[in-house]
């Protein structure tokens, strides 16, 4: 079924057929580009892009997690790492790989589409060609990541629904928010042995598989470089819903014949593709179509290159499966090591999929590896293929609008030429030949027009080489021609030359004299200049020590100036010092001296009323001396009359003199202790009175002392 239709939603229909996928190197195309042909393609084009390439780690399964497999795995999603660390004996694996992005175990079949794909389903909707990859080991999740897990009865949408539901989820959804004029086709085929099984066709051709009059798949080159596959059954969607039908039918097929012809589905890869055609309008109102692809390959287990072909009986089918996987390896490597052949074609895979490895599609590879210890060896095969395949730089391409009126008329044609096809089909007046017969004869007919295109490049490119060189030969002609009348010239001149010759060497002759004469002078003055300079230098050392010593000189003298500015500013400072302290000092001593002659005035004053307190206390004493004795004569007088009396009245005159000798003697005894206290009192006073003034005499010794210091110290006799 090669054609199919383009849904108006609500409209009339167009019929589109696959080969008709429009490239940039097709003629007939290229007259309908419209003018708004993206700028940031343009850009690509120039730079190329590298092929993203996403890493995605499974969890452990529950057998490995219930027997506790160890894990060698760690992500480190933020930083885009995956290392793989395992250490046994002395064997020691260390290794951290960067990719585009990273999913860790717990990551989640809707953290991988947003983050991921999303964006590239968006591109497939602006008209690029995309196509994504899932690469790894058998049991990894590469069918978990593209499939996902079954939908649920009631067709909800399961949370564990793999990229294809997603992307097609997301393209309805954006469509129908856009209110869009679209078709949207979808083709599912798998590749095993390098045999193609349409997945979508009727029952009835795949009951009858080994059937030999069941419909071909063949790939067919387009004859612009591309291929297409022929026969392969284009379903035309409309709803999500009916693509999730599609995909189960697709996986029952596949089931169903793995289980027919004991298949190993790891070993086939499968191929999900959907095409949309959108419908827009120009300013002018030119209807224009946009068209966009997206490729889902979910690749066999890549174990299968290094160990299939092990058993005997699977020897052509691992041959052929080791084919397509390792057909991908070489083309990864020729696109990464820019070799000028690229083995597209050594393949079914690398043929289906040219445009999508070094061409002109979006491409993005989602390595699935394992974290447990014992698929260690196959996880860091897997990291280095995927590691690696970041290096292809593919050229994406915005494809091509086409103007909807010419794609119309390029279709009636189509539908004419089906029409006289199936005419000539039922008149039986065409020619007839079978079908195996008219295989090879188109293929060989395909051999000899590539091995006649070849030829005339071929031819081509010699007929160029001839006329370069008829070109160079009629260049060396006319080189020979100019170089020949350059000869004749330079014989001419070359006897010239001889004769002047002959005269040169009389005068070279006579020249070496010279020059020996010149040479004597030579070395004498070269000594003497010696001699000279060896005295030049002498005297340039003495010069320089003077120099040296000089700026010493100088150095020190400015040091004195220094230093002598230094101690004029301290004698000014110490002047203006002096001269105040001796102002001071001035004051000071005259302050002392008037203080000085005051004390003495003191002391005077003090002296003049002491002499005055003495000469009364003198008079006083004199005064009650003149007392005592008169008393005292009075006592003898008394004493006369007692003795006078004595001898009339002895005894009781006795009486009384004792009685009146003991009171006189206390009267005496009395006024002797008034006497003596007074003169002990007037003696305390004059001895206080002494003391001060030696108090007086010392504090003024003393000040007199410390004006000497103060004097000495400020050098003042
Ligand atoms: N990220 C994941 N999270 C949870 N389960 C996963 C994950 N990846 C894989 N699995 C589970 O691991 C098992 C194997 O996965 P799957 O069949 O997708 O591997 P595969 O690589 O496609 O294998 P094959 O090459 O045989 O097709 C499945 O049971 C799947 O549910």
């Amino acid at each position: 079924m090669e054609s199919t239709q383009l849904q108006r939603r609500g409209g009339g229909l167009v019929s589109l057929s696959p080969s008709q996928t429009p490239r940039s190197n097709d003629k007939s195309v290229r007259d309908l580009r419209s003018a708004d042909s993206n700028s940031s393609s343009k850009h690509d084009k120039d730079k190329g892009v590298n092929v993203q390439v996403i890493l995605r780690c499974r969890p452990l399964g529950e057998d490995e997690a219930r027997i506790n497999t160890p894990v060698v795995i760690s992500c480190n999603e933020s930083r885009r790492e995956i290392c793989a660390v395992q250490s046994i004996a002395n064997k020691q694996i260390d290794r951290t790989f960067l990719f585009d992005k990273v999913f860790g175990p717990s990551s989640q079949q809707k953290d991988l589409f947003d983050l991921a794909v999303s964006p590239i389903v968006n591109e497939v909707l602006e008209g690029y060609n995309c196509t994504i990859f899932a690469y790894g080991q058998t049991g990894t999740g590469k069918t978990y990541t593209m499939e996902g897990g079954a939908r649920k009865k009631n067709g909800e949408f399961p949370s564990d629904a793999g990229v294809i539901p997603r992307a097609v989820k997301q393209i309805f959804d954006i469509l129908e928010a856009q209110n869009a004029e679209y078709s949207m086709k979808v083709t599912f085929l798998e590749l095993y042995n390098e045999e193609i099984t349409d997945l979508l066709a009727p029952e009835e051709t795949t009951k009858f598989i080994d059937d030999k009059t069941k419909k071909p798949i063949a790939l067919m080159e387009d004859g612009k470089g591309g291929v297409f596959v022929r026969g392969l059954e284009e379903e035309i969607v409309t709803t999500a819903n009916e693509i999730y039908k599609i995909l189960e039918k697709g996986s029952a097929k596949r089931r169903t014949a793995e289980t027919l012809l004991n298949k190993q589905s790891s070993r086939s890869h499968s191929i999900f593709s959907i095409t949309i055609h959108i419908k827009e309008c120009t300013p002018e109102g030119e209807e224009m179509i946009k068209c966009g692809k997206l490729n889902l390959v979910d690749l066999a287990g890549s174990e299968n290159i290094s160990r299939s072909g092990a058993r005997e009986s699977r020897a052509r089918e691992a041959g052929e499966i080791n084919k397509s996987l390792l057909t991908l390896g070489r083309v990864i490597n020729a696109l990464v090591e820019h070799s000028g052949h690229v083995p597209y074609r050594d393949s079914k895979l690398t043929r289906l999929l040219r445009d999508s490895l070094g061409g002109k599609t979006k491409t993005c590879i989602i390595a699935t590896i394992s974290p447990s210890i014992h698929c260690l060896e196959e996880t860091l095969s897997t990291l280095d293929y995927a590691h690696r395949a970041k290096n292809i730089k593919n050229k994406p391409e915005i494809n091509q609008k086409m103007m909807k009126s010419a794609l119309i008329k390029d279709l009636y044609s189509e539908i004419d030429r089906l029409k006289q096809e199936v005419y000539s089909a039922r008149e039986k007046n065409g020619i007839y030949i079978p079908r195996d017969r008219f295989l090879q004869d188109e293929a060989e007919k395909k051999a000899m027009a590539e091995k006649i295109e070849r030829m005339e490049l071929e031819s081509e490119s010699k007929e160029k080489q001839i006329a370069e060189l008829q070109e160079l030969y009629n260049s060396q002609q006319l080189l020979t021609a100019d170089l020949s009348e350059k000869l004749e010239k330079k014989e001419k001149k070359l006897e010239e030359t001889e004769f002047a010759l002959f005269d040169l060497e009389d005068k070279h002759r006579q020249a070496n004299a010279t020059i020996k004469e010149q040479d004597f002078f030579v070395s004498n003055l070269l000594k003497s200049e010696k001699t000279l300079v060896d005295r030049a230098f002498e005297l340039r050392a003495e010069l320089e020590n003077a120099a040296s010593d000089l700026s010493d000189l100088f150095a020190k003298i400015e040091r004195k100036n220094k230093i002598e500015d230094g101690n004029k500013a301290l004698i000014q400072k110490f002047r203006s010092q002096l001269t105040q302290q001796l102002d001071i000092l001035h004051k000071t001593f005259a302050a002392s001296v008037t203080q000085q002659e005051q004390q003495l005035k003191h002391m005077e004053e003090d002296m003049h009323s002491f002499v005055s307190t003495k000469s009364e206390a003198t008079e006083e004493l004199r005064g009650r001396l003149g007392k005592l004795k008169n008393t005292y004569g009075l006592g003898v007088k008394t004493l006369d009359n007692i003795s006078s009396k004595l001898d009339g009245n002895f005894m009781s005159t006795l009486g009384d003199l004792n009685s009146e000798v003991s009171k006189h003697s206390h009267d005496l005894e009395d006024l002797l202790k008034g006497i003596t206290s007074e003169a002990e009192a007037l003696l305390n006073d004059l001895q206080s009175s002494l003391y001060k003034q030696e108090e007086k005499l010392t504090v003024f010794a003393q000040q007199q002392h410390e004006r000497k210091e103060e004097k000495s110290a400020l050098g003042i006799h």
